[in-house]
């Protein structure tokens, strides 16, 4: 069987728009796992959060992850998968899990509004609240890490591919 690579990071590090295109060069197939999710229920990301709340919609997240069946597959994450403990042990299980990462600047240049972004965090959580809370589960499960700043989408994809062939 021929492990996936799981994109994991903060939202807005590119998971999505730089996975595409790592399938591209590796010639892997691409998932993001967000429209699964959609798909799935037939809802949209924000409409899951309003009618569930943030522990209704990890849950839900957590969930249609363990359940994703792929190989040779790119998957990009939503950025609070790392809240699921069993949608990680099966990526760890069936895949590379690569950590895209930001500093806390860059992200916080990068984020518009948390709400209108849709970033799960509990009332009062700021942003730095966040990165910090994040981080360490981020580090806790990667297998790779990449630091993003000062590189574009093409100079992630190249630096994520290094890495893996490091591997
Ligand atoms: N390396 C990068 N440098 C600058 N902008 C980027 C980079 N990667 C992604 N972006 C931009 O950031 C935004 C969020 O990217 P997206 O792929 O949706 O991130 P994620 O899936 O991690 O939340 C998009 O507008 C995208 O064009
Ligand atoms: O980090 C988060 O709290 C979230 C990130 C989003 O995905 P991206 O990381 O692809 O933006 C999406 O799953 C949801 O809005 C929650
Ligand atoms: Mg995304």
């Amino acid at each position: 069987m021929g492990k996936n690579i799981v994109l994991i990071g903060m939202p807005g590090v590119g998971k999505s728009t730089s996975g595409v295109i790592l399938a591209k060069v590796l010639n892997y197939d691409f998932l993001d796992s967000d429209l699964v999710i959609q798909h799935q229920t037939g809802k949209l990301l924000k409409e899951i959060i309003a009618e569930k709340g943030i522990d209704g919609f990890n849950a839900v997240e957590n969930e249609i992850n363990s359940q994703i069946d792929v190989e040779n597959t790119v998957i990009a994450t939503g950025g609070s998968v790392i809240f699921g403990a069993d949608a990680m042990a099966h990526f760890k299980e069936s895949g590379i899990v690569v950590y895209l990462r930001i500093s806390y600047d860059l992200l916080d240049e990068r984020l518009g509004d948390l709400d209108e972004r849709g970033v799960v965090h509990k009332e009062g959580q700021t942003l730095r609240d966040i990165y910090n809370e994040r981080t360490a589960l981020y580090e806790k499960y990667a297998d790779i890490t990449v630091d993003l700043d000062g590189k574009d989408v093409a100079g992630t994809v190249d630096a994520v591919v290094a890495q893996l062939e490091g591997k």
